[in-house]
């Protein structure tokens, strides 16, 4: 079986580790990464999602924190704020450093972000095909408005410098209106035989790979069934702001409207967590087959019957 996901950072990269966990030996898990956290420090490109999946499904990641590698330091980080080098708000860690330097010495010899990103992973076999979502700049900035006035901030910044405080008045995705669908993307869609939407923000992660042009429609006429899973439980999210960004688009932080911001013409399936079981309703009347199971990964075997739920729901709905 051919499994396509679309994921962004933390919550798709832990889903995606339990998906490996239920799938058959020969299924193939190809995944969507989101590069519109992508950030330029210190003359390097950091890839945030595409790394946190590659480090999680390779067995580097940080596990706590969901980002960075585990059993960092930080001994560059404190020559460049000696040197008073900004910013020092984005913790890279010094083995993390050497992902962007290797990463940033290809793109400049000429290799596309798509074949970077294969060579990275060829070190840290993740278990999945990682596409970029394109191998074109695309950037989130978040429209705010604080005593500087109005203005627009590199997501990152007001992800983590101002932990997303204040209420996001947009969200642009800079460049993905002439970005074209990495390679390997539209096929893998058109070939899938169950695409998923992990519980990854709707917005800056799964919203901005759909922002690419070709990849939403792609995704809407493709032959498999489309399933997500909600990342908001109990009408908050698990993890991260993504109220915060919903807000920005007009959507209200509950399981079902998130669905329902997706939209029948996208989802065939979407799974709730019992906490929100009153959504299945407003979802199934909204065209989009609804299921309430334990959406919180705990621990893998959680995150394993997740993964377990969407492709039992995925086949309950293959037309
Ligand atoms: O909250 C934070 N998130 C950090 N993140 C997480 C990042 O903001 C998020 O993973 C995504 O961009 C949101 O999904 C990092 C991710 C990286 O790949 C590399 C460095 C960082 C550093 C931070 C950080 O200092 N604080």
């Amino acid at each position: 079986m051919r499994i396509v996901a679309l994921a962004g950072g933390i919550g798709g990269a832990r889903f995606l580790r339990g998906l490996k966990d239920v799938v058959a030996p020969g299924d193939e898990i190809t995944v969507i990464g989101n590069t519109g956290d992508d950030i330029h420090l210190f003359g390097l490109k950091v890839c945030p999602d595409l790394d946190t999946v590659m480090y999680t499904l390779g067995g580097g990641i940080h596990e706590e924190q969901g980002w960075g590698r585990a059993g960092e330091s930080f001994a560059v980080k404190a020559e460049l704020a000696a040197y008073g080098v900004g910013p020092s708000w984005f913790g890279l860690g010094d083995k993390d450093f050497a992902t962007h330097i290797v990463r940033t010495q290809m793109l400049a010899a000429g290799y596309p972000l798509s074949a970077v990103t294969e060579a990275l992973c060829h070190r840290w076999q993740p278990g999945v095909r990682l596409l970029p979502m394109s191998d074109d700049r695309v950037e989130t900035h978040v429209r705010i408005t604080d005593e500087q006035g109005s203005r627009a901030v590199h997501f990152q910044e007001y992800w983590v410098r101002l932990h997303a405080e204040l209420p996001a008045e947009a969200i642009v995705p800079v460049g993905a209106d002439t970005a074209k669908p990495g390679p390997g993307v539209l096929e893998a869609i058109a070939a899938a035989d169950v695409i998923l939407f992990p519980p990854s923000n709707p917005v800056v992660s799964i919203g901005t790979i759909l922002a690419v042009p070709g990849i939403r429609a792609a995704v809407a006429a493709a032959p498999a069934p489309v399933v997500g899973l909600s990342p908001i439980i109990g009408g908050a999210p698990v993890r991260g702001m993504a109220d915060k960004v919903l807000a920005a688009v007009g959507v209200e932080a509950t399981a079902a409207a998130v669905a329902l911001h997706y939209g029948p013409e996208l989802l065939d399936g979407w799974l709730v967590d019992p906490a929100d079981a009153d959504a299945v309703d407003r979802v199934t009347a909204g065209g989009i087959a609804c299921r309430a199971v334990p959406l919180l990964m705990t621990d893998p075997a959680a995150t394993a019957a997740m993964a377990r739920a969407a492709l039992e729901l995925a086949e309950q709905v293959r037309g």
